[in-house]
């Protein structure tokens, strides 16, 4: 499971701005799309090899200053609740508050790691006076800028000591990692359940009841796979945006690990915004992935179904027109040994190493059949087609300008490799790049 940081603090003390300098800061970026719930953002943080997911649970509740605002109850229990680790966050200009005192003793029982900050210290003169912190026993605080950055880096350097190196299980090259996602009540225990064969997960009837799941690793015909999950984030939540969040954040630790995503979608139920942004997550961070519509035994068929559920899909999530569509029932297991030969078969296409040969034969075809376009009397030449990469496969163009490389030509390349080669369930990477004076 993804290690999870919370900062949590009264409104104003500037969680937001320490939020967007730890994201902008960071040595790679892996998700900086903001969460989806109005109060809550996300994002996956690099750090010295380490990685984390950092939330920013601010509010946007005013409250007063001098009492603990049931915001920032929300905030500390879903920090409690969730997080491995919890920044708490205060400001230098106002001193310590009761407020503050309060929520420090909450934290501390809790027995959770927690690491206490002391925001806007924008002059280093300013941290005499600031003992007083000292007093919380959170241990030594770090006095940092968030505004300005300063010590930000320190901060993140306490942050990384408390992720153990072994915090994700690691497996070999050869094994199939799998993320099963999908909103709230779906089916996604009951699919993990059906592919193991064996009741190990708990299932509930109720949206976003928690099962606290591990990595369990199995066998298909010979093949290793391993179904990943995100455990440690419990959801007790009744509240509907918490428990799309957590879906979320559930989807996104479980996606950065895998190498194919199960998009579970509720047959008896309409695609919703929310089956789009999970779907999304999976296409962007580019894995390969397999749509699974689940609760098939619930749908009334004749012979049109499965064409009609087909292409409102196609529809709906435009964007992964490459993934193949199955229909099952984790209840009757109807079709769910399907699941994992197709599993196998896109990580084949998500590997898939095509030769040097067959990419130029590729070229050749492609530009005599529509040519390359020329753009305010310039014309694109592309002088060869490579694959530098697999998981997913990814390709580069080495043109004369990529200026004149236009969107619209490199999704015909693309067209025509899947064409040609399938790479079906896997998304394609195409990059273009100046031909060098060496080349
Ligand atoms: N001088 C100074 N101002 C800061 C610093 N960090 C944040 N601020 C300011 O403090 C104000 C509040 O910052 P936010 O990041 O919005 O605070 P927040 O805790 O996310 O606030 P809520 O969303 O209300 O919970 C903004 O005007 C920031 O510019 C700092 O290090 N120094
Ligand atoms: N009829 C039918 N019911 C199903 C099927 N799959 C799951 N269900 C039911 O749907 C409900 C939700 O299933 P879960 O497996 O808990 O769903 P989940 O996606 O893991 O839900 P969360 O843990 O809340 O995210 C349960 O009542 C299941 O019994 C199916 O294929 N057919």
């Amino acid at each position: 499971m993804n290690f999870t940081v919370a900062i949590v603090g009264r409104p104003n003390v500037g969680k937001s701005t320490l939020f967007n300098r730890i994201v902008g800061k960071r040595i790679s970026i892996v998700d900086d799309k903001p969460g989806v719930t109005r109060d809550r953002i996300y994002a996956l943080v690099e750090w010295k090899g380490k990685k984390f997911t950092i939330v920013d649970t601010g509010g946007i509740e005013p409250g007063g200053t001098d009492l603990m605002t049931t915001q920032v109850r929300r905030q500390v229990e879903f920090a409690i609740e969730s997080a491995n680790l919890i920044i708490f966050l205060m400001d230098s200009r106002d001193g310590l508050l009761p407020a503050d005192e309060e929520v420090a003793n909450i934290l501390r029982k809790s027995r959770k790691p927690i690491i206490a900050v002391v925001n806007k210290v924008d002059d280093y003169s300013m941290k005499t006076g600031l003992y007083e912190f000292y007093r919380l026993g959170l241990g030594e605080p770090v006095f940092i800028s968030a505004l300005h950055g300063s010590n930000v880096g320190d901060l993140l350097d306490r942050i990384v000591e408390f992720i153990g190196e072994s915090e994700e299980p690691e497996y070999d090259e050869s094994v199939i990692k799998v993320a099963v996602i999908g909103r709230p009540n779906v089916g996604k225990s009951s699919l993990v359940n059906a592919l193991l064969g064996e009741e190990r997960v708990i299932v509930s009837d109720v949206p976003g009841t928690t099962r606290d799941a591990i990595d369990t690793p199995f066998e298909y015909e010979g093949q290793q796979m391993v179904l990943i999950d995100t455990a440690g984030l419990r959801r007790k939540s009744r509240i509907k945006e918490d428990i799309e969040f957590y879906s979320h954040l559930r989807a996104l630790q479980a996606v950065e690990r895998a190498d194919i995503a199960l998009v579970v979608l509720d047959a008896t139920e309409e695609i919703t915004e929310q089956d789009k942004k999970i779907a999304g997550i999976a296409h962007e961070s580019g894995r390969g992935i397999i749509i699974v519509v689940n609760k098939w035994d619930l749908v009334e068929k004749d012979d049109k179904t499965i064409y009609r559920y087909t292409e409102n899909i196609r529809d709906e999530l435009a964007f992964i027109q490459y993934a193949p569509v199955i229909f099952v029932s984790a209840k009757t297991k109807k079709r769910v040994n399907k699941i994992l030969e197709l599993i196998r078969f896109v990580m084949d296409q998500y590997t898939f190493r095509i030769d040097k040969a067959a990419l130029n034969e590729l070229l050749e075809d492609a530009t005599a059949l529509v040519a390359p376009p020329t753009i305010k009397g310039r014309k694109l030449k592309i002088y060869s087609l490579e694959q530098t990469g697999i998981k997913p496969p990814t390709f580069v163009l080495t043109v004369n300008d990529t200026e004149l490389l236009h969107f619209s030509y490199v999704r015909y390349i693309e067209n025509k490799l899947r064409e040609r080669f399938g790479l079906e369930g896997t998304p394609v990477v195409l990059k273009g790049r100046n031909r060098k004076r060496n080349d």
